[in-house]
């Protein structure tokens, strides 16, 4: 499964935030996108997910030799501000979501399955969205992808609100779900980036290039990822 991007380009105005994004995308990956605020990073997985259309260039998928455009269905998108109904328990809320997916879901897995995977207690589960923390907020979007198992998807800064121990079952939960799905990772915490990621890409003036895999675990690693995001002449293009 590959997913290519294709000259995408994206204008508020008179500004041209996506300048002809270029890009393959593989499955069995990791792809970190790196790149400094207000570059464009969101706006390049809005745009991938639907909720943005493009001004030029197009998406693709590529699944078992047949090539398609991309549909909105193919990505599942895990922002950094979880939107969910607050007024429905989070078992509630999760019953409902895999009773309206039952044509994508995985038949024999049950809620307390999902449940336990996200390893969330009982009284947790019975309580109000509205009273749950950020951390809580955004495993349930997780738990949401594990049960519609869209082909691309898309994490915006998903793993910062998570204590260390959440944080480290989410990042084998991503390991795991790599095998099956192409999954793009935005994030500005380099440490997070080179122990998640295998590849690294970034954005930089409205494009995307990669990061040398030399680098990614290199000793000046930091350094050169930094000097990378200044300046991206010096990144290798896709
Ligand atoms: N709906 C919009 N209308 C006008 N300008 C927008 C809109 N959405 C984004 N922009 C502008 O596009 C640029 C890219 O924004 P975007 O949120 O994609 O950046 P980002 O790389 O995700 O930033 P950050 O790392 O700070 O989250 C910014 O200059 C932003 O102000």
């Amino acid at each position: 499964m590959q997913l290519t991007l294709d000259n995408i380009i994206k204008k508020f105005g008179d500004k041209e935030v996506l300048q002809g994004v270029e890009f393959r995308f593989q499955k069995g990956k990791i792809y970190g996108l790196l790149g400094r605020n207000g570059v464009g990073k969101t706006t390049l997985f809005n745009c991938l997910s639907g909720e943005t259309k493009m001004d030029g260039g197009q998406a693709h998928l590529e699944v078992n030799g047949v090539v398609r455009e991309l549909r909105e269905e193919d990505v599942g998108y895990v922002y950094s501000l979880p939107i969910l109904p607050e007024f429905l328990t989070g078992y509630e809320f999760i019953k409902f979501f895999m009773d309206i997916n039952q044509d994508k879901r995985q038949p024999a897995t049950s809620i307390d399955t999902y449940f336990e995977i996200l390893s969330m207690a009982k009284d947790d589960q019975h309580r109000l969205i509205k009273s749950y923390s950020h951390g809580m907020k955004n495993k349930i979007q997780m738990l949401l992808l594990l049960i519609t198992k869209p082909p691309i998807i898309l994490l915006d800064e998903p793993l910062t609100s998570f204590d260390v121990i959440v944080a480290l079952e989410m990042k084998n939960m991503l390991r795991e779900m790599k095998r099956d799905h192409i999954l793009i990772f935005s994030t500005h915490i380099l440490q997070l980036a080179s122990d998640l990621c295998d590849e690294l890409v970034v954005l930089n003036n409205g494009r995307l290039s990669a990061v040398p895999a030399e680098l990614l675990h290199s000793p000046e690693f930091e350094q050169r990822i930094i000097h990378l995001l200044k300046d991206d002449h010096h990144a290798e293009n896709a």
